[in-house]
């Protein structure tokens, strides 16, 4: 980090936001405390290492800010007018992020003694402070939703994803035993897949898995839920229905499929595909690893039987 001489310019730090309002007396005053650096691209502003005393003003260039390495994706930028490091800055402990220049940058940087002593006299920036503290906060959480989001989802179909299943499961599971009423479980996979990769390449085959989920989705009602349970196993659960009703579904879901020869895709015409199912329904005190070993006994005798059938 470089100091530089930087003209003083109370005209662009009122247009900052943290100092919108302030007085131009005020400001002037913060003005002898501030020193200007330049940042080489890639030099590391804040780090969780470092306690932090300095509130940074980004004049030009941007920072980028990463959480837990600096070998993640960066969570988000910082732009001329934002600042970096306030919340360390207060509560005067180290950063939570890393705080990395993406480019040659320009900062203001500010001592926290120098801006603590403004506050008696300048409430207004003490609301600016709180104000950029809340958008950090909103920030924070939908992180943590989108992470929540990508924990439980299956990025090529859709679907929920098998760690996500566990805790269907257990909702499900509970619910339905507590109301006595049955619970099924079908668990499919798709014949033939390798042959079917094979001849038309992995990405037709991904679309092919697309349109298994997409097809069998679409006619399941909201209390049920599919998930992708490995490469080209699916796995639903249908709460509230016994055996007999799940073998009429899978019959169903099963011909649905059969009924598609060929779909469209960004690769054209493409084949459909057929999938076995096996069907096991919940037993009193089943884990969802016991429900499923009896489901994919069934699915194995299926696959046995000649494929495109149910068993179970
Ligand atoms: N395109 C694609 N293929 C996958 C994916 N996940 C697993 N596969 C492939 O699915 C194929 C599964 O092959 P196998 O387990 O031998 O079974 P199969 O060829 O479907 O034969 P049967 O199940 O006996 O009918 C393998 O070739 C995997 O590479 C995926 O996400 N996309």
């Amino acid at each position: 980090m470089k100091h530089v001489n930087w003209q003083e310019d109370v005209a662009l730090l009122s247009r900052l936001r943290l100092f919108q309002n302030v007085t131009a007396h005020n400001l002037e005053q913060l003005l002898k405390e501030f020193r200007a650096c330049d940042l080489e691209a890639g030099e590391v502003v804040l780090s969780p290492f470092n306690r932090n005393q300095y509130l940074y003003l980004v004049l030009s260039g941007r920072l980028m800010v990463y959480l837990g390495s600096l070998d993640n994706s960066p969570v988000s930028t910082i732009m001329p007018g934002e600042c970096a490091g306030e919340i360390s800055f207060i509560d005067n402990d180290c950063p939570s992020a890393y705080v990395v220049a993406g480019e040659p940058t320009s900062v203001l940087r500010l001592h926290r003694e120098s801006l603590v002593k403004l506050f008696q006299q300048a409430p207004q920036l003490m609301q600016n402070l709180l104000e950029l503290l809340c958008d950090r906060v909103r920030q924070g959480n939908r992180i943590i939703l989108d992470t929540e989001q990508n924990a439980k989802i299956d990025t090529l179909t859709g679907l929920f994803n098998r760690r996500w299943l566990e805790h269907i499961y257990q909702r499900e599971s509970t619910r339905c035993a507590f109301n006595e009423q049955p619970l099924s479980l079908l668990m499919l996979d798709v014949d033939h897949f390798k042959d079917y990769n094979d001849r038309h390449g992995h990405l037709a085959g991904d679309y092919a898995l697309c349109l298994v989920s997409h097809t069998l989705r679409d006619q399941l009602r909201p209390k049920d839920s599919m998930a992708r349970y490995g490469g080209e196993e699916f796995v639903i659960l249908l709460p509230e229905i016994d055996s007999g009703e799940a073998r009429a579904i899978g019959e169903r879901l099963r011909s649905s499929l059969e009924l598609i020869p060929f779909f469209y895709s960004p690769l054209g015409v493409l084949p459909g595909v057929t999938v076995s199912i096996g069907l096991a329904e919940m037993r009193q005190s089943d884990s969802l690893q016991g429900l499923i070993a009896r489901a994919d006994g069934a699915l194995y005798q299926a696959k046995q039987d000649g494929r495109n059938r149910l068993n179970g």
